[in-house]
């Protein structure tokens, strides 16, 4: 059986570091990290996940400014508050929960905060610097991903890590990421030939696919490191369940050791969020 890799109590480590920080900033310069949340509509997931953000920020110290805004908010009406945000000082972060309704341009959105309280690291000057391997703040999943990489493994270096998914929010950077700490980068992807056999080849997989369940045990090297980053809500005998984007049960009997979907990156994107929101402060102090 594999080891499974607890995002959870790994989290309450990073929320600590990030307490710590805010402890820090607090004593030596009168600082209290402020983290703005702008959600709009009314998604039932995005709710959850936005309170579950709000929670941890309070109990890390840092404090949250919550926006809620109507699903036909117009794009001017979100440029405005996205300024106001930018201009205030005591807002040190910025996270506009994706995705946006459609008639919103969320690449303009995304440019239009300012770099430094960019906190997904989803703006084009982040992408850039992380690309390049300057410091720059990461997006959360990824960065949370590796976390959990360093804790199985010493060294990742000349490992076969296979992305699967290549989202700008998680498969790209995390491919950038991996590529830092020297590892063989492959991404898959929907249009990539046999597929089962490229994951078979990997030594770290990575499954971001947002496809419940498609991984499965058959795809899965022997002693191979997974890391499951899929949160699909599906419905059994009428509960709402969360099940990930690995066959957890049969991936386990092959692994060396795997994720869980609940408990694994969820948290632990959570808990980035709030570090990264304790570095943008820092990077702030006048
Ligand atoms: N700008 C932006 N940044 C994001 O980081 C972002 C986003 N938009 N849009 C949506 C996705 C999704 N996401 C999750 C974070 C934590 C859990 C999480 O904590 N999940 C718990 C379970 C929570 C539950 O019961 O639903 C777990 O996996 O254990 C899930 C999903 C962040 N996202």
């Amino acid at each position: 059986m594999a080891q499974v890799i607890d995002g959870k109590q790994l989290a309450s480590q990073v929320l600590e570091d990030a307490a710590a920080e805010v402890e820090w900033l607090k004593h030596h310069f009168e600082s209290v990290p402020g983290l703005a949340v702008v959600l709009v509509g009314d998604d039932a997931a995005s709710q959850i996940y936005v309170r579950n953000k709000i929670k941890r920020a309070k109990e890390a110290g840092i404090a949250s400014f919550e926006h809620y805004l109507e699903a036909d908010t117009s794009q001017a009406t979100l440029d405005a508050l996205i300024q106001e945000l930018n201009d205030d000082p005591g807002v040190h972060g910025i996270l506009v929960q994706l995705p946006l309704p459609e008639h919103i341009d969320e690449a303009r959105i995304i440019s239009s905060i300012l770099p430094e309280k960019d906190v997904d690291g989803f703006h084009p000057a982040n992408v850039g610097a992380l690309s390049q391997g300057r410091a720059s703040l990461v997006p959360c999943t990824p960065q949370g991903c590796l976390i959990m990489l360093r804790h199985v493994h010493q060294d990742l270096s000349g490992k076969n890590a296979v992305i699967v998914g290549r989202s700008n929010i998680v498969g790209k950077p995390m491919a950038a990421l991996l590529l830092q700490e020297n590892c063989t980068v492959t991404i898959a992807h929907s249009r990539t030939r046999d597929i089962r056999k490229v994951c078979q080849e990997a030594d770290i997989l990575i499954a971001a696919t947002g496809s419940p369940g498609l991984i499965q045990s058959d795809w899965i090297k022997p002693e191979a490191t997974v890391i499951d980053v899929g949160i699909n809500a599906i419905e059994v005998d009428g509960q709402r369940k969360l099940i990930g984007d690995v066959d957890f049960d049969g991936a386990s009997q092959v692994a060396g050791a795997i994720s869980p979907v609940p408990g694994g990156v969820g948290p632990m994107t959570i808990a980035c969020l709030l570090l990264n929101t304790t570095r943008a402060a820092k990077n702030q102090l006048t």
